[in-house]
């Protein structure tokens, strides 16, 4: 079975675009977990401009399934995660900059520094997983860091997926072999939506969770949550 977690980043963006408590981000979230997610992922960023650091704290005395936390481990990050004690924390090194996620660890050159985190972030009973691009190599690198799983980076998939879908995934599917290899859980995220993820999940046998975040909550806009929840979980079930 693949899990599937809910991003509510892009509720928060709304939330913040004017201020206020409209959407409310914890309600959704409970929302979400009643028509089925299960899970939920918040991606906090330095600057607060959707996920800010109170809602993390907010979130963690409701959240029934699992929690799970990306983001880049600056040292208020670490704090922020060791203190929320999620179900699992997700690496991303993501620049404070960027405008989303914009690519994997490099596993081989941060080795040391992934070392260290992780071990941190284990010793208190929080499951990591690192975000990669499907590189068997920095694949490999992962599981000398000590993480419990990957999260494949799935953008290229997701962009080349309408015109090429077998050699969208084929990095994707080694990489998943690769990873199951090195006794590593798999993740997957980034661009996942309902065109492209049953192919996916079809191909990686081995996918333990996807969070999906910006398309879910587009289609929400048009289907309504509670419906297009159930059409993800049917892409990953069917
Ligand atoms: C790691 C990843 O791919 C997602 O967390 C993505 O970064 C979502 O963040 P935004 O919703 O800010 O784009
Ligand atoms: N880890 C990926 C994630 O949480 C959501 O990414 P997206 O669906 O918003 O691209």
């Amino acid at each position: 079975m693949t899990k599937l977690s809910v991003n509510i980043n892009k509720i928060a963006t709304l939330r913040n675009a004017r201020g206020g408590n409209r959407p409310n981000v914890v309600q959704t979230a409970l929302d979400c977990e009643r028509f089925g997610a299960q899970g939920i992922t918040v991606h906090p960023r330095p600057d607060e401009r959707h996920i800010r650091f109170q809602d993390v704290y907010d979130l963690k005395g409701v959240v029934t399934t699992e929690f799970n936390i990306e983001g880049n481990p600056t040292p208020d990050f670490i704090k922020l995660v060791l203190s929320v004690k999620p179900e699992q924390v997700t690496l991303v090194p993501d620049a404070p900059d960027a405008i989303t996620s914009n690519a994997g660890w490099d596993t081989i050159k941060h080795k040391d520094f992934l070392v260290d985190v992780i071990a941190k972030f284990k010793a208190h009973g929080i499951r990591t997983s690192i975000f990669v691009d499907p590189i068997n190599a920095q694949v490999e690198g992962a599981a000398h860091t000590g993480t419990d799983r990957i999260e494949l980076y799935t953008e290229a998939y997701a962009h080349h997926y309408h015109t090429h879908r077998e050699a969208a995934v084929q990095p994707y599917a080694e990489a998943a072999r690769v990873a199951q290899q090195c006794g590593l859980g798999l993740n997957a995220g980034h661009d996942l939506d309902l065109d492209n993820l049953k192919y996916l999940k079809e191909q990686l046998p081995n996918l333990a969770e996807v969070s999906i975040g910006h398309a879910l909550i587009c289609d929400a806009l048009y289907y309504g949550l509670e419906n297009t929840i159930q059409l993800y979980l049917r892409q990953l079930n069917s």
